[in-house]
């Protein structure tokens, strides 16, 4: 497989070692300084693309990978509510889209537990949820993209949770969402249910982003030669 790197920050240079000692070809390395060479010209011969940039960034840059018919693999967080958009986008352009908000396989086995518990908490309303993550001082956004997919499965599965906010709140129907910003974190997620009583805990901690990368790049391999749109749940199947 012949990849191109979009964003060469610490995923796309971890990326880059497991692309390489998993026997794959570097055909390109996009950062900021020639974002302009994301075109069928510069990355002919390419068969996916792994995006990990930022959050301005990369509804242009996976647009420019669909225009291009390449393959495209992104788990840069922060800008999802384009997310269907570019979906629809892809699929009417016959192109491939490959999108996680986090490619770490313990935190999508958490995401399936998260939602499991959610369900079964549904009864239990003297329990109140909210949600914690960690990260390094570098991230740029807030909350993470997994605290997001954290919270949306919470709300799919509990009638009284309608919303998540960013801040402290007493409105009993929003998801409190905290971001702590702490050293070099590599991602830290905390569910936690709270009655007057006691308190239950579903906590999951990244222990280095190899594993993040690891995960990207099994996707690009999956990707590779598909057409169409699909998600970590395709993968895991
Ligand atoms: N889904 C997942 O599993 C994971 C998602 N992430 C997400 O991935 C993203 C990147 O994370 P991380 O690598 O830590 O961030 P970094 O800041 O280390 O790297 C971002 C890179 O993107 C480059 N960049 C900026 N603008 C553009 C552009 N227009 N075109 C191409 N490249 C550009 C930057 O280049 P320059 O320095 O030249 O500006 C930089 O090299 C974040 O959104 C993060 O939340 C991170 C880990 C796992
Ligand atoms: O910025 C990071 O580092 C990470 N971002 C992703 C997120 O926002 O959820 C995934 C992981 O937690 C690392």
């Amino acid at each position: 497989m012949k990849a191109a790197i979009i964003g060469h920050g610490k995923m796309g240079r971890e990326i880059e070692k497991i692309l390489l000692e998993r026997g794959h070809r570097i055909g390109a390395v996009i950062d900021e300084a020639n974002a302009s060479e994301l075109d069928a010209a510069h990355l002919a011969g390419i068969d996916v693309a792994l995006e990990f940039t930022t959050p301005d960034a990369a509804y242009g840059n996976i647009r420019a990978c669909i225009d291009a018919g390449i393959p495209v693999v992104s788990g840069t967080t922060g800008w999802t509510n384009r997310l269907e958009e570019l979906r629809s986008y892809c699929r009417e352009k016959g192109g491939a889209l490959f999108y996680a908000s986090n490619y770490c396989l313990g935190v999508n086995l958490m995401f399936r537990l998260n939602r499991r518990l959610a369900r079964m908490m549904e009864r239990f309303d003297a329990y109140d949820v909210r949600i914690e993550e960690i990260h390094h001082t570098q991230k740029k956004d807030a909350p993470s993209g997994t605290a997001i997919t954290l919270a949306e499965g919470i709300i799919s599965e509990i009638g009284r949770k309608t919303g998540w906010v960013n801040e402290p709140s007493d409105d009993l129907s929003q998801i409190v969402v905290t971001s702590l910003r702490e050293g070099a974190v590599p991602g830290t997620h905390t569910v936690t249910y709270e009655s007057d009583d006691d308190r239950i805990e579903l906590k999951h901690t990244i222990k280095n982003r190899r594993t993040l990368a690891l995960g990207a790049v099994v996707a690009a391999e999956f990707l590779c030669g598909k057409k169409g749109v699909y998600t970590m749940d395709d993968l895991l199947k």
